[in-house]
């Protein structure tokens, strides 16, 4: 009797134990959404216990706030200009700290007692719940200079004294990188000596790009890995997708190594079987909505039937970044996630793939893989290995359709960074002819916007006003 009582009071600790951990990802802008979503999936997809939590700022559409909702635990407005004023003089001297402030956000969530903070360019391959046994600051080493640490996947204790720690060692040292990685690595300086278990192993956060330097590590270990990451400035959101063959566009530019061409493939077909569907939905539901139901967004993600959204798509009855399910929302209006998510469509779809063994694309990169009528990707060859065993291989390239019927598909691969997001174009199954990009459909101001943006000082430094976007825009009319 005394054993249950204790197994019962271990299982009470064991359930509060998960509530209160999470992922959290940031999204300060539209493009860097589409990230966050494939990556929330895949976590999704991965049955993580635990929590998910985005960060997001005033620049996020309210659609793809919506969107957010639907998959994420919590998606969480941040402002930069709530930091203290001290931080806000130092950021305003040095803007592209922005974006590095915004990240260090993650340590006020201070309704977790642990959390593991994961670039929005990142992939989860299989569960990584185990991370969550990692103490402060775990991180992998960065493929670059392996004496710091990478801060795209790391684990962390949220603490507003330590977020204020953190903020001063900004406004006092800026950071040697400019960004949120040279200011980590340089607060948690002992990384790299004190504690080896603070060393995550690679697998953690495998660059995309990695087996292109060190090709036989990659053949050892990399059927290994647990989290793709994308870093670097060509984004998986940067390039064109054709569903029919399931790959990335590549005309043989030869800029893209062929692991990195299978990771994007992997990401792109998350987006396209199950983010997607979402916008859909959405766009179904606000087609539907009954005059006078408006959705907006709680922090909890719920809609909130009664009441107008702000300007910023937020209840207004609820603070940007309330933790708390809005109390007017009727039960039926509830999300989907998890009764209608389309992880649940690909268990069931998985096994109408007739092959034993057979997996789901999402969850593998092998090839040659096969459309089965069901619209599964499934592996012929099943081999035991795991989703890695065939990336040292030749691809099996499917037959271009697009090429065979003449399609304009002479596009190299290449990320087309400025490209805009088109993001709520029609995701039903394409025909043959049809190549996906994400166009910034949602996101295009007119100049009195962008202009009142501006001198509100919510200005995208790593987005369209980027010096490299400023600079390109001077050129072309120079030229
Ligand atoms: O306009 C932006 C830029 C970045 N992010 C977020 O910040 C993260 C880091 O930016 P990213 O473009 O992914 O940087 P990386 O190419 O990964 O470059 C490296 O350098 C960055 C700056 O130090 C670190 O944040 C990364 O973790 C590190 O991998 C992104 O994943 C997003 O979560 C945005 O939301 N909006
Ligand atoms: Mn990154």
């Amino acid at each position: 009797m005394g054993q249950k009582h204790e197994m019962v009071g271990h299982v009470i600790v064991l359930v509060s134990g998960l509530s209160d951990q999470a992922f959290v990802t940031l999204a300060t802008n539209d493009m860097y959404c589409q990230g966050a979503l494939v990556l929330g999936q895949s976590l999704r997809n991965h049955r993580t216990t635990r929590k998910l939590v985005v960060l997001i700022t005033p620049q996020v559409s309210r659609l793809l706030r919506v969107i957010l909702s639907r998959l994420f635990d919590e998606v969480i407005e941040v402002d930069l200009t709530d930091s203290a004023d001290y931080i806000h003089l130092a950021f305003l001297k040095r803007p592209e700290l922005g974006v590095t402030l915004t990240k260090l956000h993650c340590w006020t969530l201070t309704h977790y007692s642990k959390c593991v903070f994961l670039d929005a360019d990142t992939l989860v391959l299989s569960n990584v719940d185990e991370l969550f046994a990692r103490t402060e600051l775990s991180a992998a080493p960065d493929p670059g200079w392996p004496d710091c640490f990478n801060s795209g996947v790391f684990v962390f204790r949220p603490s507003l004294e330590t977020h204020g720690l953190l903020l001063q060692h900004a406004a006092d040292h800026g950071s040697f990188d400019g960004a949120d990685q040279g200011l980590l690595n340089s607060f948690f300086s002992s990384w790299s000596t004190a504690d080896i278990h603070k060393h995550l192993p690679f697998i953690y956060n495998l660059s995309s790009n990695t087996a292109y330097t060190y090709s036989p590590a990659f053949k050892q270990f990399g059927s290994s890995a647990k989290v793709v990451h994308f870093l670097g400035s060509a984004k998986p959101w940067n390039y064109k997708y054709n569903p029919q063959t399931g790959s990335v566009l590549d005309q043989g530019s030869g800029s893209v190594s062929q692991h990195q061409t299978s990771f994007l493939n992997l990401w792109w077909r998350v987006y396209h079987r199950s983010i997607l569907p979402l916008y859909e939905r959405i766009g179904h539901e606000e087609v539907h909505a009954s005059p006078g139901h408006t959705t907006c967004l709680t922090g909890g993600g719920v809609p909130c039937a009664n009441s107008a959204p702000t300007a910023d798509g937020m209840c207004a009855d609820s603070t940007p970044g309330a933790r708390e399910p809005c109390a007017n929302s009727p039960e039926g209006s509830r999300q989907p996630w998890p009764a209608e998510d389309p992880l649940e469509r690909t268990m069931v779809v998985e096994e109408s793939c007739a092959s034993p063994g057979a997996r789901h694309s999402e969850d593998m990169i092998g090839w040659p893989e096969t459309e089965t009528s069901a619209g599964v990707m499934c592996d012929p060859l099943s081999p035991a290995s795991p989703q890695f065993a065939d990336l040292t291989e030749t691809q099996t390239s499917s037959p271009p359709a697009d090429k065979a019927e003449g399609g304009p598909r002479e596009e190299p691969l290449e990320a087309s960074p400025e490209r805009p997001v088109d993001a709520t174009r029609d995701p039903s199954p394409p025909d043959a002819l049809e190549v996906i990009s994400i166009e910034e459909k949602v996101k295009v101001l007119s100049p009195e916007e962008q202009r009142r943006k501006w001198e509100e000082g919510r200005i995208d430094y790593m987005g369209k006003d980027a010096f490299a976007r400023i600079q390109e825009k001077l050129d072309r009319f120079l030229q």
